[in-house]
């Protein structure tokens, strides 16, 4: 029966590399987090010259597309096939459970598309710069750990740094919380959300036992999340409830407040809704913008030239500006280009996936997905495909200035996604990683530790990370 079912693409004339009887390739993607990435990146290389190949997740038919015109059609020109992910059918009845399965990331259809209309005016550049205050302040803290820390003559690990400036800033700018784990060492908000980050392993178990008894599940009031998410049900309610009573503070969750306000949007936002897109922030925005701030920390010590290059622009915009400002840190193209080509060579998310929800024919090939298929795009094979990228390995941030913009082949660069269902927040994730690099760089110079010049990857749960840190030597800027 196995192999009838793992027959599938074959049958098609689509390759597709070997798997496991019944669990096809699942494992490769969840069990063996540490190896994900090989395989993406090995498959890639076996068969990206036929476009496309074929997986299984047990008996799903999961194709990956290579091609970026295919991705041009999958993503946005016939997005009304592919506007589902996959549905994780975590709907256990629990309250933790039902409060993750709000999030606007595991949403599909017609409830997504109401939510994303709700959410969407959250991240508009006006709102993203009323948040940049908060962002500097939380930069500042993170400069002075980081530098208190030098002074002791250590190398600093700027990877646990960065996570803590991106906690104590999406606490901050999501639920109006002082999180300061960048003060206090073992603050109970970090650990809570590196557990939800990092799930423990049976959490699968879990997953399994509810697919396949959901009755008896239900029945021992079991939940497949951990308890540390009431951490931030409490205290997501208890804002909500402050809020509503008239204190306001201007951010995510005020927005959220303003937009849910709205008679329209009255039904798409409960409670228990508005508290899950709060974590969502939390959940999506902590280790991305960390991951991005690490890796680009560390190919500007790994590459004095570009570094100094880019000190020296942001010297001159704060002469022209007279300081830090929002507008300068928008304009500036050379730190726009050092964290694209971060981006590219290190996409913190190596591959996304679409559901295919109506039965569609490929225009360049005439393939036909089916309905309940998936799509992946391997997001890190484009970014390092020498057809596209001439010398991919090397960190080169002129690619992406202005001037050299129109040689990028559309679809080959997607580290925030591409089309409708894109990343949210994309222009804030930017900005705020904008904002702490350009403070830490005029404060310090940025050397590799010894024995630190080369990173270790793992990639597990979607994400790619430094293993093991990114050990810096900062050195107080002379000037
Ligand atoms: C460098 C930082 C970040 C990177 C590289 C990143 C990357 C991504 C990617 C690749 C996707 C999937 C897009 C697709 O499939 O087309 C995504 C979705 C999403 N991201 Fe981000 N992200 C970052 C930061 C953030 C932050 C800071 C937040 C929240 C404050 C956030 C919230 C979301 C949400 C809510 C979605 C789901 C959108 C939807 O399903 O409609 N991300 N992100």
């Amino acid at each position: 029966y196995s192999k009838w079912r793992h027959n599938y693409w074959s049958s098609r004339g689509v390759s597709c590399p070997p798997g496991l009887p019944f669990i096809g390739h699942f494992h490769k993607e969840y069990f063996v987090g540490k190896n994900a990435l090989d395989f993406y990146v090995q498959n890639y290389k076996k068969f990206h010259k036929s476009m496309m190949y074929g997986m299984y997740d047990f008996f799903k038919p999961v194709l990956v597309i290579c091609d970026p015109e295919m991705l041009k059609n999958v993503l946005v020109k016939d997005f009304d096939h592919f506007g589902d992910l996959r549905d994780f059918n975590l709907r256990t009845g629990n309250e933790r459970d039902e409060m993750v399965s709000e999030m606007l990331s595991l949403k599909n259809g017609a409830e997504w598309k109401n939510l994303r209309a709700v959410m969407t005016p959250t991240f508009t550049s006006g709102k993203i710069k009323s948040m940049f205050p908060l962002v500097c302040d939380k930069a500042d803290a993170l400069i002075k750990f980081s530098m208190k820390q030098a002074a002791q003559n250590t190398p600093v690990d700027m990877k646990v740094n960065f996570g803590r400036f991106t906690m104590d800033t999406i606490a901050s700018c999501a639920f109006g919380i002082e999180c300061n784990s960048l003060v206090e060492e073992n603050n109970e908000f970090t650990r809570c959300a590196d557990v939800i980050f990092n799930p423990p392993p049976h959490t699968v178990l879990k997953i399994l036992f509810f697919r396949f008894l959901p009755k008896l599940f239900r029945l021992l009031n079991l939940s497949i999340n951990p308890p540390e998410n009431d951490f931030f049900i409490d205290m997501a309610k208890q804002t909500i409830a402050l809020r509503e009573a008239g204190q306001r503070r201007g951010d995510f969750l005020d927005l959220l407040l303003e937009a849910r306000g709205k008679a329209s949007n009255k039904q798409e936002m409960s409670d228990l809704c508005l508290v899950s897109q709060s974590v969502l922030f939390i959940v999506a925005g902590y280790q991305t913008t960390a991951v991005l701030l690490s890796f680009s920390s560390f190919l500007l010590a790994k590459n004095k030239d570009q570094q100094q290059r880019l000190r020296d622009e942001m010297r001159q915009m704060v002469e022209e500006h007279g300081g830090i400002t929002y507008q300068g840190i928008m304009e500036a193209k050379l730190l726009e280009a050092c964290l694209q080509e971060t981006l590219r060579l290190y996409p913190p998310a190596f591959v996304t996936e679409r559901l295919c929800t109506k039965t569609y024919t490929l225009p360049n090939n005439g393939l036909t997905i089916k309905a309940g298929n998936l799509v992946q795009v391997p997001i890190w094979s484009l970014h390092h495909d020498p057809q596209y990228w001439p010398d991919p390995e090397a960190f080169i941030p002129d690619r992406f200035l202005p001037e050299n913009k129109a040689d990028i082949i559309p679809f080959t660069h997607m580290p925030f996604g591409m089309g409708p269902r894109n990343c949210i927040a994309m222009r804030f994730a930017l900005m705020e990683a904008k904002v702490a690099l350009t403070k830490l760089l005029l404060q310090a110079e940025l050397e590799l530790a010894p024995g630190h010049d080369k990173l270790t990857l793992l990639s597990g749960n979607g994400l790619i990370i430094p293993q093991d840190g990114v050990m810096l030597v900062l050195r107080p800027v002379s000037e």
